[in-house]
């Protein structure tokens, strides 16, 4: 069996021409939604994603101010310029790339967001609306995630979801929200004795370590349904996610393939949830 791929590119397109069209029906009521990308330092990767997101806004019609600064910038500088965006009402999402040079407290900066702004999903206000079901904003990656298993018409109702990862920014909030969607979930861990005897349980196994090769074929049962979260590089170079591709996709019914799964759908949650921001400063 050859499992389907879900194709990131393909539904980011589907998405924001959506948002597009909810762009320019704000613009007519005289509302532009802006986002604010702060970088500090020169870190190549974040150069590259920094730019993608400064054009994904371009592409939807939505305002976009990109401040780059030099790894030498104190963290009081930076508070104060996050406070600056905070009340300047052309922006309506705020976020600050990270990782952050290794001088500042990086969850001190997001704390410093105001939550009514935080389109990353980062901020405690934000992971606490994400656990008791309030209305706020869902982090990009594992968001993205539930919209590919959407676009396969997938139901997570009774199913076994096992997460590899438990990071703040993706396999904690991923579980939050398969959990919410009535699946039965598990996540997994550097400390988890027996990662294969887990995932061969799972209808659908999230990957989200930063490891490459952390899913193979003998660990997934026919038929599972498979996200990568990964973004490694393998020795030539090449990007790679956690998930052994070749082989899971004989064993798999659907995986998401990298580049071109979860990378760009995480973009395109962020211009989702700026366009969310600028329409919920309009209901006010
Ligand atoms: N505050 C903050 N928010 C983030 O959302 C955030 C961050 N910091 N720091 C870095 C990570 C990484 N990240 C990616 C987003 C899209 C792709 C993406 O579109 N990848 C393309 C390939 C891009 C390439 O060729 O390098 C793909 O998978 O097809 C990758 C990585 C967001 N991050």
């Amino acid at each position: 069996m050859t499992a389907q791929l879900i194709d990131g590119n393909a539904l980011s397109r589907q998405l924001r021409t959506e948002v597009s069209e909810r762009v320019s029906a704000l613009k007519a009521k005289g509302l532009t939604p802006g986002l604010a990308v702060i970088l500090v330092g020169e870190n190549p990767a974040s150069q590259v994603y920094v730019r993608n997101k400064v054009k994904a806004c371009e592409d939807t019609g939505m305002h976009s101010v990109l401040e780059k600064y030099d790894a030498s910038m104190s963290e009081a500088e930076l508070l104060a310029r996050v406070e600056a965006l905070n009340s300047d009402p052309t922006i309506h999402g705020i976020l600050v790339q990270l990782p952050l040079p290794a001088h500042m407290d990086a969850q001190k900066v997001i704390e410093a967001i105001s939550p009514a702004k935080d389109v990353d999903g980062f901020h405690i206000a934000s992971a606490g609306a994400l656990m008791t079901g309030m209305a706020g904003f869902w982090p990009c990656t594992p968001y993205g995630c539930m919209k590919m298993l959407e676009s396969i018409g997938y139901d997570l109702k009774g199913k076994h979801a096992v997460v590899i990862g438990r990071s703040n920014i993706v396999g904690k909030p991923m579980a939050l929200m398969l959990l919410q969607q009535n699946a039965t979930v598990t996540i997994c861990h550097s400390a988890t004795p027996d990662l294969k005897a887990m995932t061969l349980q799972a209808d659908v196994i999230v990957a989200a370590v930063g490891k490459r090769n952390v899913l193979t074929a003998d660990m997934v049962k026919p038929g599972a349904v498979v996200l990568d979260v990964g973004m490694n590089r393998n020795e030539a170079g090449k990007l790679c996610g956690d998930v052994d591709f070749d082989g899971v996709k004989e064993v798999a019914s659907w995986i998401t393939p990298v580049p071109g799964g979860v990378g760009p759908m995480t973009i395109t949650m962020l211009m989702v949830n700026t366009l969310e921001s600028a329409e919920r400063a309009l209901a006010v």
